[in-house]
């Protein structure tokens, strides 16, 4: 983080010596406010870290002036330079709130080295500050699981750009873990003393979302009362993260490119270029190509941020990682919410493995954390899962559960093995859905087109696919063809009113609703 200085000293010649010295030191960007009128309100509307002032700067009585200071909402730091060299004056200012009070007298290098430990312990303030309220888990890269081969590649790409300073654009679909990736690279690399600062470019309004990149001075616009620091200000020797990138507007992508060029920053209404020294990394859940096709995306501003590029697989696409994901979300929560959940059944973790997470490692986190909730005993069971998981392996589980109930091991902790369950991915099972229907599935298809109504009751399972496949595959065809059935003839009974049906079928309303969803059944089309 840049740590902002103002600067109002009455001897001229001083102020210029102690500009100089302190010009020297990186993180620190010093503003001088002269010695005219108006000079008190404009510092304290500076929104600056620390105040180097003369005493005769300080409006009367000097306990109301520096009452102001320390009421700043950024807890500043004041610095008196005192005119006279009196023990009793050093007294009232620090009894009147300064924090610190130096004789004008001194050698400029002793007063040099006060201010870099002022500065110093400003600095640490700032670190503390930071982690003090977030106080949450530091992301590390060992969170990322790598089980499966595509994140095994994954992973060996993003242990190569740890170390290194160039922009990163991380690709992903919404909730893989984009942020979660930058924050541990950003913690394992050589800023992790620096600020991480996250900006999320979609959330906010244009004009908004400039201030809260690159700040503005008091004044800059109506209701601008006092000055605001930008993220790229507040990053300085960190990270910034410009997350969803692919949705900032083209104004501001314009003003993002420029400073990406030479990593110098103007606040809105400012006029000095500030130098910032900041690794940028980006996100996206867009693509970027399209966008740029469509006109709203720049191109030169995408070669800028896509230096280096990575893409997190999808959940869907890494099912290997699934188990032991759950294992780590499930000690996680265990300390977070203070309940003794020992594991998880095989058989969730089966259910689990075969869903598709369309809202990937964020929506298996609110799954785990739910289930430990509701979780009556010491192992995670199915009933804690919410009903779309249960539906999405409605027929597979069938046959797990018989499986499984036959071993004995329904409800113990998860040690399931795991290649029982790569399953294909989600790409792959839509493709299946066109591609690969069983000519039973094909003709219930067929007939249901044509006839837009039910499909016969005395339909027979083909079995002609059945050399080709295993039994567990088998049953589980046979036992959705079932279920399909099953809701074609309630349906049809019920004259597709589904609440009629779901009554029948003996479950619930939402249940069925998913089914047929699933099976890509319409109510309309049983309605006489
Ligand atoms: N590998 C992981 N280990 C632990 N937690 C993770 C992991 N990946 C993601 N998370 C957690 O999942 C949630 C979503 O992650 P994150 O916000 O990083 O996703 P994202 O891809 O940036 O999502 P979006 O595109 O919606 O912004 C966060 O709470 C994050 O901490």
């Amino acid at each position: 983080m840049l740590l902002r200085l103002a600067l109002s000293i009455k001897d001229k010649k001083l102020e210029a010596q102690i500009e100089k010295k302190l010009d020297e030191i990186s993180d620190l960007q010093i503003r001088k406010f002269g010695r005219g009128n108006g000079v008190w309100q404009s510092m304290v509307r500076s929104c600056a870290d620390i105040f180097l002032i003369s005493d005769a700067i300080i409006p009367k009585p000097v306990e109301s002036g520096l009452a102001v200071l320390n009421n700043l909402p950024e807890k500043p730091m004041t610095i008196v330079i005192n005119a006279k060299d009196s023990s009793e004056d050093q007294a009232q200012l620090l009894a009147a709130g300064a924090d610190a009070v130096l004789y004008s007298g001194i050698s400029i290098v002793s007063l040099i080295e006060a201010m870099e430990t002022i500065l110093e312990s400003r600095r640490q303030f700032n670190l503390m500050d930071r982690y003090d309220r977030k106080g949450r888990l530091k992301p590390s890269l060992n969170d990322f699981v790598s089980d499966s081969h595509q994140m095994q590649i994954f992973m060996e790409e993003v242990h190569q750009v740890v170390t290194s300073n160039s922009t990163l654009l991380i690709l992903g679909e919404t909730g893989v873990g984009k942020e979660h990736l930058a924050r541990a690279i950003h913690a394992e690399g050589p800023r992790s003393n620096g600020p991480f600062i996250a900006v999320n470019t979609a959330g906010l309004p244009e004009q908004l979302l400039e201030t809260e990149l690159f700040g503005h001075e008091q004044g800059a616009f109506t209701g601008a009362i006092r000055a605001r620091r930008g993220a790229f200000e507040l990053a300085h020797g960190g990270t910034i993260f410009l997350d969803e990138i692919g949705d900032m507007p083209l104004h501001l992508q314009t003003k993002l490119l420029r400073v990406l060029q030479d990593y110098e920053i103007v606040t809105i209404g400012g006029e000095e270029p500030v130098w910032v020294d900041v690794r940028v990394i980006a996100a996206t859940n867009k693509d970027l190509e399209m966008e740029i096709e469509q006109g709203r995306f720049r191109r030169d501003l995408f070669y800028r941020i896509s230096v280096v590029s990575m893409t997190i697989p999808s959940l869907c696409r890494r099912r290997e990682d699934i188990p032991a994901l759950i294992r780590n979300f499930i000690s996680y929560y265990r300390k977070r919410i203070g309940r003794e959940v020992a594991g998880i059944s095989d058989e969730a973790v089966s259910l689990m493995s075969r869903y598709d997470w369309p809202g990937n490692v964020r929506e298996l986190m609110n799954v785990i954390e739910r289930a430990m909730l509701l979780c009556r005993g010491h192992i995670i069971t199915s009933e804690n899962l919410p009903e779309g998981i249960l539906n999405a392996g409605a027929g597979k589980i069938s046959l797990l559960k018989s499986i499984s109930a036959n071993r004995n091991e329904f409800i113990e902790p998860y040690k399931i093995d795991e290649s029982d369950f790569k399953t294909n991915c989600c790409e792959e099972s839509s493709i299946k859905k066109e591609q690969f229907l069983s000519s039973q599935e094909r003709a219930d298809k067929n007939y249901l087109a044509d006839n837009k109504s039910p499909m016969p009751e005395n339909f027979l399972v083909d079995c002609s696919s059945w050399e080709s496949k295993t039994l567990p595959e088998v049953t589980t065809d046979v036992l959705m063809q079932v279920e399909k059935r099953y809701i074609n003839m309630v349906l049809k009974k019920s004259c597709g009113r589904v609440g009629k049906a779901a009554e029948m079928a003996g479950i619930h309303q939402r249940g069925l609703f998913n089914k047929m969803k699933q099976f890509g059944i319409r109510k309309e089309d049983f309605k006489n």
